[in-house]
């Protein structure tokens, strides 16, 4: 089971630029990226890491940019995995942003 985030974690998600979601335990971000292949690229190499990390995002992509939202279904709320992936996930899109 996964480990609840702490304060800390949730102060490194804010600075980071990941939003609270309203009425729900999950973080939000939207990247924008060059064009539709470029975002492709980026949900490809975080879809990779996903599945090593068997944690998975929730996102929603209209042609160059990708809205993401994380929270951990297990526990109903966010967890050290949700940072984990919050973290693989914008250094994958600064290499391609
Ligand atoms: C059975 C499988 O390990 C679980 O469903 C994993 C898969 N990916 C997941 N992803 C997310 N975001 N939350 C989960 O609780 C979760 N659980």
């Amino acid at each position: 089971m996964a480990d609840p985030i702490d304060d800390t974690g949730r102060a490194t998600l804010a600075e980071a630029g990941w939003s609270a979601v309203e009425g729900r335990d999950a973080v939000t971000k939207t990247y924008s990226f060059a064009n539709f292949v470029e975002a492709w690229g980026f949900m490809s190499r975080a879809a990779i890491w996903a599945e090593k990390l068997n944690h998975h995002p929730e996102w929603f992509n209209v042609f160059k940019t990708v809205e993401v939202t994380l929270s951990t279904h297990d526990i109903g709320g966010l967890s050290e995995l949700d940072l984990k992936l919050a973290q693989k996930m914008d250094r994958l899109a600064a290499d391609g942003e």
